[in-house]
Order: structure tokens, then sequence, then C-alpha cells
């Protein structure tokens, strides 16, 4: 079963309206993966995880009701099949929990729809639920209502967890705790899907990261490779209008180009300064300082989120 992948979306088109929530999508993912949807609100994240599940069907290509629709497959087989095989453990964001159960209660009740659950004591430790099994779920915070979730799509023992966007609204005590949990169950090799919209924690989390955008994959490549755009640095130093460093540009942009790496780097004159946006900027700095007349050097890194908007704009 291993050799399919655990999830595969296969020319995927949903159009509502006028919105194209995905647009021709295609992405495999094999078993043992953990990866992020990251994407802005309406980039189609919860769409494409709806296809997946089965819960949504893809649009006939080209809107005609002839054309060959795209398919999603959970290891090779229909969605809704693979989930009534126990293969698939499911996150919502909100949705349906009891307010008036208590957590034990809901466990106990979810678990008599599962063939072969997994036993009440060990999803209650895997979502770190033993202090909280005699609180109703109505008065639990909403990070604690997650890991009742969380409780609830462990409990068929799954291969594979989609989560979209497990910790909204949670604070950042609450974050830390639920990635806690689910790095154990990446670590016990679940392949984990999750959707978000928080850089950070695609970067904290996932192997490889899928950025969605108008309903398209705009990147599709392991987080480290993101990751690594985030060494760029942008800097900017002023420079005496009649000063020597801009009355020999010339000389220092060739000086400047001469370094290593000064290929990838985008060097501006804007009036009063130089601007480098690039990596390994190190030399740049020395050098630039070391021009007369050239002074108050700045050096900004991008974050993920410049990257991301850059990705994105
Ligand atoms: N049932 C629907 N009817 C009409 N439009 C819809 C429907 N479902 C989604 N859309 C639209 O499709 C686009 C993608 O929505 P989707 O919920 O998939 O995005 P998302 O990335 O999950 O966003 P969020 O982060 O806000 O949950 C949005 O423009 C949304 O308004």
């Amino acid at each position: 079963m291993n050799a399919l992948p655990a999830l595969e979306i296969l020319h995927v088109t949903k159009v509502f309206g006028s919105t194209r929530a995905v647009d021709d999508v295609t992405l495999s993912i094999p078993a043992g993966q953990v990866l992020a949807l990251l994407g802005q609100n309406g980039a189609g994240k919860t769409t494409l995880i709806d296809i997946a599940l089965g819960l949504q069907h893809p649009d006939p290509a080209g809107g005609d009701a002839d054309g060959a629709a795209g398919t999603a497959r959970l290891f090779g087989m229909a969605p809704r099949e693979a989930i009534r095989r126990s293969l698939v453990g499911v996150v919502h964001q909100t949705g349906a929990l009891l307010p008036d159960y208590t957590v034990g209660q809901t466990l106990r009740v979810f678990r008599g729809m599962h063939a072969r659950p997994l036993p009440l004591e060990q999803v209650v430790a895997q979502a770190d639920l033993a202090d909280l099994v005699g609180r109703r779920v109505g008065k639990l915070s909403g990070g604690e209502q997650q890991r009742v979730r969380l409780a609830l799509a462990l409990l068929p023992d799954p291969a594979l967890l989609i989560l979209d966007e497990p910790t909204a609204g949670m604070d950042a005590l609450a974050r830390r705790t639920f990635w806690r949990l689910m790095r154990a169950q990446a670590d016990a090799g679940r392949t984990i899907v999750f959707a978000t919209h928080y850089l950070a924690e695609a970067q904290d989390f996932a192997e490889r990261t899928v950025i969605v955008k108008d309903g398209r994959i705009l990147t599709d490549a392991p987080t480290d490779d993101i990751r690594h755009l985030d060494t760029s640095c942008s800097l900017r130093i002023s420079v005496d209008e009649d000063g020597p460093a801009a009355r020999g540009r010339t000389d220092l942009e060739r000086d400047l180009r001469a370094l290593p790496g000064a290929g990838d780097w985008l060097i501006e004159w804007p009036p009063g300064a130089v601007t480098i946006q690039g990596s390994g900027l190190d030399d740049a700095a020395r050098l630039l300082l070391s021009v007369p007349g050239a002074h108050d050097l700045e050096i900004v890194p991008s974050s993920l989120e410049d990257v991301f908007a850059e990705l994105t704009a």
C-alpha cells in the first residue's frame, strides 16, 4: 500500500460562480510525508481538502458536462472508500462537537462508530486530554476543543491525517502544544497534510510546502528550499550625492559585481543611496563601508512573510 501515494489529485478544477476556487491542480503526496498547504484566506485550501476527502466533486473539464473531471485518490482509492477503511482522520477548523457531552463521553460515542478504533486511553494520551476527560466540551478553550477534534481524528488509527487550519484562533501556547502533539504523530509515521496561513507553521513543521494562490499551486518545494529564500536581505547605505561614492559609481558597481554571489544581487542607485537585495551581503557591506562618503548602513533580513508576499504578489 505504501507504494501508492497517500493523496493524489489529478487535474482538479472547482468553480463557484465566477470564482475558480481550485484551478487545474495536480498534486501527489507520498505516504509518510508532512506537507503544508500554505495560502491566504480564499486561496482554495479548504476546497482542495474537501475534494480530497470526497466532500466536494471536481468539475468536468472545460465546464463541459461531457469533459472528464479531475480525480482525487487516497491510497489509490476513491476518498470515501479510504475513509470507510479508516485510513484517514480529519481535523476541521470548526464543526460538530457536542457541547453538552464531556470529553470522555464524546470520545466513547465516536469510538463506537469505528470498526477497529484505538483504545480510548491511547487517543486521550496522544491528544493530551487526560486532565480534561470529565470536562464538558462546550466549556473548553478553542485550543482544547481542537485537541478533542484531533483525538477524534486519531480514533480510527489513520495512516493519513488531514487538518484544515487546525490552529486558527489559538494563542501561541495552545498552538505550540498542538504542534508538539502533531510532531509525535509525524514521528509515528503518519502522513500529515495541513492547511495553514501561518508561514511559521509550514516552516517549523512541514518537510514540503505547497503554496496556493487563486486556486493554483504557486510553489511546491521542500520547505528548506523556501526557508532558504529567507536568507536574502536587503541592504541600504546612504551616499553623499556629490561624494566620492556617488562620483565613483561605475568603479564601485564594478567592484560590487566582482564579489562572490553578486550575480544574483539586485543593485540599485536610488537618489542618495545604494541598495542591494540578495543573500550573502557581508562582503558588499564591508566594501561599501570602506568607501568615503558612504554611511548609515542598514541590513534588513527578509522574513518569510516577505518571501510569501513576493511569491504571491
Ligand atoms: N460553496 C461555495 N460557494 C461559493 N464560493 C465558494 C464556496 N466555497 C468556497 N468558495 C470560494 O472559493 C474560494 C476558495 O475558498 P476556500 O475556502 O477553498 O479557500 P481557503 O484557502 O480555504 O480560505 P480560508 O483560509 O479563508 O479558509 C473563495 O473565494 C471562496 O469564497
